[in-house]
Formats: C-alpha cells, sequence, structure tokens
C-alpha cells in the first residue's frame, strides 16, 4: 500500500509586514533583506494562534476534498511554535474540527517538522491499518522571536499548510524515497523557548522563555553542505536519475540558499521554486505552503516526481521523493 498525496492547501493571516515597515522600528532595511535573503514581506498573526492557522487549513481541507471529518484516522502538526506544552496542537485542531476518530498529536523537529511527520505518518498508517491522515505545518513564529534582534526578526513570518493523505492500493502517486538526518551536536546553533531556571522549587512558572538565537553562519554552513546530500541519497534510494525530477520543493529559509543548492547539484533554478518573498521564513510550514502553491499553479502536475526537503533546527535535514 501506498501513501498517496491527495489534497493540499494553505492560510496565511491578513496581516503583511514589508520590509520597510521593520525598517521603521529597527535598524534595517528593504535592500539589504532583499539581496541577503529573497524576503520583501511577511504575514504576521495578530490572533490566530498556532492551532487556529492550522484549524483553518484543516477547514480548507476538508472542504475542498470533500472528506467525512470523522473519515480522517491521524492528525499530525509539525511545529517549533506550539499553543502550549500541552494539550499538543494537533489535539486542539482535532477537538476544533470534530474529528473524534482521529489520533492527533504534534511532532518537533523544526523547519524538517513537516517532513519527518511525513514518515512518521505513513509508517503510523500502515502499521495501524488507518485509510486516511492529515499533516499540517503550522507557526507563529511572531511570538517567539526576539524582535530586538535585527539579525533573525526580519527573516520569519507566521503561516499554515496542510495535506490530506490517503493509503491506497494504486502504484501511481507514492513516496518513492525518504532521507532522514540529525546532528544533534549542532543543536545549539539554533535555539528557542528554553526553560531555564536554577530555583529547586520556583516559584514563577513557566520561568524566563528564551527567545529565537541562531548561530546564522553556522546554519548557512550546514544547509548548503547537507540539502545537496540528502537530495542525492534519497534520489538513488529512490532508484532515478536526478534529472527525473521535475521540481525541488526546498525549506523556504534564504534565496541564496536555495540557488547555491541548485549550482552544487548543476540543475536549472527554474525547478527550485521561491516564495520566500512573499512568506519569510514560516519553518514547519514553509514546505506545505510550496507544494499547495505549486499544486494550485498547476505547475505541479499529476505523475510529476518532486523532491521536498526540509532543514533547520535539531539540526535537521530531510527529503523525500515522490511520485506527486
Ligand atoms: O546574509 C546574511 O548575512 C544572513 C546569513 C544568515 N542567514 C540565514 C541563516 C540560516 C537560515 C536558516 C534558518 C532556519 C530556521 O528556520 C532554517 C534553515 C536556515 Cl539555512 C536563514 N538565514 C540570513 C542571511
Amino acid at each position: 500500500q501506498n501513501l498517496k498525496m491527495m489534497y493540499t492547501s494553505h492560510y496565511a493571516p491578513d496581516l503583511v509586514i514589508k520590509n520597510d515597515d521593520l525598517a521603521q522600528i529597527m535598524d534595517t532595511s528593504d535592500e539589504w533583506i532583499t539581496q541577503r535573503t529573497g524576503i520583501k514581506q511577511r504575514h504576521i498573526s495578530l490572533k490566530e494562534n498556532t492551532s487556529l492557522l492550522a484549524t483553518r487549513v484543516a477547514k480548507q481541507l476538508l472542504e475542498k476534498s470533500g472528506w467525512d471529518v470523522e473519515s480522517l484516522d491521524i492528525i499530525v502538526v509539525a511545529t517549533m511554535s506550539p499553543d502550549a506544552y500541552t494539550p499538543a496542537t494537533g489535539a486542539i485542531v482535532q477537538g476544533n474540527i470534530g474529528a473524534t476518530n482521529a489520533i492527533a498529536f504534534d511532532i518537533s523537529a523544526a523547519c524538517s517538522g513537516y517532513i519527518y511527520a511525513l514518515s512518521i505518518v505513513e509508517s503510523m498508517m500502515k502499521n495501524l491499518n488507518f485509510k486516511r491522515g492529515l499533516i499540517i505545518g503550522s507557526e507563529n513564529l511572531s511570538k517567539i522571536l526576539d524582535w530586538k534582534d535585527r539579525s533573525t526578526a526580519v527573516l520569519f513570518g507566521d503561516g499554515a499548510g496542510g495535506t490530506l493523505v490517503e493509503l491506497s492500493d494504486q502504484e501511481d502517486s507514492k513516496i518513492l524515497s525518504s532521507d532522514l538526518k540529525t546532528i544533534g551536536s549542532k543543536s545549539e546553533y539554533l535555539t528557542a523557548g528554553e526553560t531555564k531556571t536554577l530555583e529547586t522549587f520556583p516559584t514563577n512558572v513557566p520561568h524566563n522563555f528564551k527567545a529565537f538565537q541562531m548561530e546564522g553562519r553556522e546554519v548557512y554552513s550546514f544547509a548548503t553542505r547537507e540539502v545537496p546530500k540528502s537530495i542525492l541519497r534519497a534520489v538513488k534510494a529512490a532508484k532515478i536519475d536526478l534529472e527525473e525530477v521535475d521540481y525541488f520543493l526546498l525549506h523556504q529559509a534564504n534565496a541564496r540558499i536555495i540557488k547555491q543548492v541548485a549550482k552544487k547539484l548543476k540543475l536549472d533554478e527554474d525547478k527550485f521554486p521561491i516564495n520566500i518573498d512573499e512568506y519569510g521564513n514560516t519553518s514547519a510550514a514553509s514546505e506545505p505552503i510550496l507544494f499547495d502553491e505549486l499544486v494550485q499553479s498547476g505547475r505541479i502536475k499529476r505523475g510529476m516526481t518532486i523532491a521536498i526537503s526540509g532543514f533547520g533546527g535539531g539540526l535537521t535535514v530531510g527529503t523525500h521523493i515522490i511520485r506527486y
């Protein structure tokens, strides 16, 4: 049995903050942000937390598919900005949409979260004889950023993207191969939300929540080194040639990184779509948002072979080769 990507959808909050808006509140410029990242604007959530962004995507997917919500067997939300330690954002979504027959939980793999979630859902659906699943990448990064740190605050945005998947006997559409890798020795390079306290019986819980921090140069070089390797491992495992991949959907962390990966693989940049200009870096939401935009625009068609890669906090990297 094979996992088939059935429907895609995405949602970004209405408030759009342009680079010039940020230049009003911190020492940065549209020119610097555009040149160094490719970002022109980002969506910022004022009232919708991570579960609400994810719930909108879930409702859009149920609308688009016509599926009965009670036919869902599993819901996984990939996020590094959950509503809370508990309940899981996925469980909140399950309650919001009334998917009473679905088990629901979160996974935490930062910008590779959607990629890792796809593998977890595929394995659990095959093992537990599930039929239908919902995977959502959802982030409220604006709530965990240090808005005084211009080196990171300008890079991120809020949003959610999701996919309805179905286990099917058909051979036409499936995950051809998966490559997942974690380098925990470099985990300190990208952190957020660490709660430190030295008190034995702390009186003020939660302790001082630590905002997002990143060793940009280290993460940047990790990405340009590890992403091409992950793609090559996945292509080899799929027993196809690199040239047979129609599109490479890379985590939208930085436009220059995406171009550098294309160059390293000696492939045409047209095969590496970029929408970071519109959304900024939305971490776990970035791959499913890009995937939906390419399906909706008709650039990705049934029968095509796509590579979808995530990379970031952990540090983690992962690639699926999917025959769509
Ligand atoms: O050019 C410059 O000076 C700077 C150099 C540093 N840059 C970076 C560095 C790392 C990331 C990044 C972030 C995540 C987190 O989701 C995941 C994956 C990556 Cl590769 C994004 N930008 C921005 C431009």
